[in-house]
């Protein structure tokens, strides 16, 4: 059973959903969206619980959220490599903001299941030629041809694949060795000797290790260090797909998208009235919405009525992406009239997406001094408010691309072209994800 005959009537499919493809062949996708119902779920409902009590301590100040990865999944890209390095960040991260923030991190990666964008534009024109958009892997091509734009929905069985196959490695490395706490110099290996941040990492991993020591003495099991808490996320945006992967949990009769342990609704799609939230409202999973400059108070207020009308901590993320240069103004009201109202949401910075420029090169990029200032400007809001700067929610990958300027280990404009591999938006490489866990773990402790 689907999220749609279980609740009957009315649904998201009455209302409006922006974003959406532009389906050419509608019976195909029907029988897409039957065959995706018959397949198993990619998540246990008790993991999204699970997930969910793990924010409800971030919403109640005692954990911080990590949650990055990628920008846009594709599918070429499913390859241990890849998943292997985009993980070992997301842990090498993990052991700085718990060791130097002294919180502990619960870490959700934009992975096994981004392969959706929003996009500003319906079409994209070059040298005079103009086709439709890409929408992510999960519904066109990235190659910049009239055939591969067209939204295929046989794309969405490939999303369902990749996702399995990315999520089932990712459950190897948390739970079989690789990320034990133990392994910390070993994630490090590869790029100690030539990246600042590196080093810096290696004096932390160098002081883990005794702290490990002496655990060890006073009686610690080490076991305890051997598997870690990994979760999985993306935005919810292609209904079909997400509702085909809605099922009744049989414990308790309630729905869940078991596409992923937590979803997140966009800027672009969070309309009140709209399918998304709509649809967001019927699943238990813990859910995030992102809330750009132009959320007003009302807005989250009601959001919290529609989505959390419990007030149940960690049920609601709202992920704010204001901008360096808004951040300060923005945020102070909707956090001071949420915090009244009585509901306990986690508040998380995405310091990415308001901070999207284009480089003379022509290439989409951002600077690490504004991805920095947004969060040390969320930090100050909540500094100021007396309320919990809950987490980050970063756009970074595990290799060494040269997407975002500045860092420790300097990316300049020019550099740009050298390695410029995103599908979307630019994303922090290794050595600046690192950089930024380091800065972060310090606003964090100094709070
Ligand atoms: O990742 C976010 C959005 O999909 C992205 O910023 C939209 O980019 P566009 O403005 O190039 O369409
Ligand atoms: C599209 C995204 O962000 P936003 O909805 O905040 O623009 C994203 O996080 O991929």
């Amino acid at each position: 059973m689907n999220a749609e005959t279980h609740a009957g009537g009315h649904t998201w499919r009455d209302l409006p959903a922006a974003q959406q493809p532009d389906w050419p062949d509608q019976e195909a996708l029907r029988d897409v969206i039957a065959e995706l119902e018959s397949y198993p779920p990619l998540v246990f409902a008790g993991e999204c619980d699970q997930l969910r009590e793990r924010l409800g301590a971030v919403a109640r100040g005692e954990a911080f959220l990590l949650q990055g990865g990628d920008c846009a999944e594709a599918f070429d890209a499913v390859s241990a490599e890849h998943i292997r390095n985009k993980l070992k960040t997301l842990l090498q991260m993990g052991a700085v903001l718990t060791y130097a923030g002294s919180v502990p991190v619960v870490k959700v990666g934009r992975i096994a299941g981004q392969y959706s964008k929003p996009r500003s534009k319906p079409t994209e024109t070059r040298d005079g030629v103009t086709l439709p958009t890409y929408r992510g892997d999960s519904v066109n091509g990235f190659e910049f041809t009239e055939a591969a734009r067209i939204p295929d929905p046989e794309r969405l069985k490939r999303m369902y694949h990749a996702s399995a196959a990315t999520l089932n490695l990712v459950r190897a490395f948390t739970t079989g060795g690789y990320a034990d706490l133990r392994q910390v110099h070993a994630w490090n290996q590869d790029f100690v000797k030539s990246s600042p941040s590196g080093q810096r990492y290696e004096a932390l991993a160098r002081e883990i290790d005794r702290a490990m020591n002496f655990m060890n003495a006073c009686g610690v099991d080490p076991e305890e260090f051997r598997t870690v808490e990994f979760y999985a996320s993306h935005e919810a945006l292609v209904l079909d797909y997400e509702s085909s992967l809605t099922r009744v949990d049989s414990r308790t009769g309630n729905l869940y998208d078991v596409s992923g342990h937590m979803v997140w609704i966009g800027e672009r799609t969070r309309q009140l009235d709209g399918a998304h939230i709509e649809f967001a409202a019927r699943i238990r999973n813990p859910i995030g919405v992102k809330l750009g400059p132009t959320t007003t108070a009302e807005d989250a207020l009601t959001l919290i009525e529609r989505l959390d009308p419990e007030r149940e901590p960690g049920r609601l993320t709202f992920i704010t992406r204001m901008g360096a240069d808004k951040v300060r103004d923005k945020l102070p009201e909707l956090v001071e009239k949420v915090t009244a109202s009585g509901a306990q949401v986690a508040w998380i910075c995405d310091p990415m997406h308001g901070n999207t420029f284009e480089a003379a090169s022509g290439h989409k990029t951002r600077r690490f001094d504004d991805v920095l200032d947004e969060v040390k400007g969320f930090f100050e809001v909540h500094k100021s408010l007396g309320t919990h700067p809950g987490g980050i929610h970063v756009e970074l990958t595990g290799d060494d691309v040269t997407e975002c300027v500045g860092g420790g280990d300097e990316i300049f404009v020019d550099d740009l072209h050298q390695r410029y591999e995103t599908a979307c938006d630019p994303r922090l490489n290794r050595s600046q994800s690192l950089d930024l866990a380091f800065l972060v773990a310090e606003m964090y402790r100094d709070q």
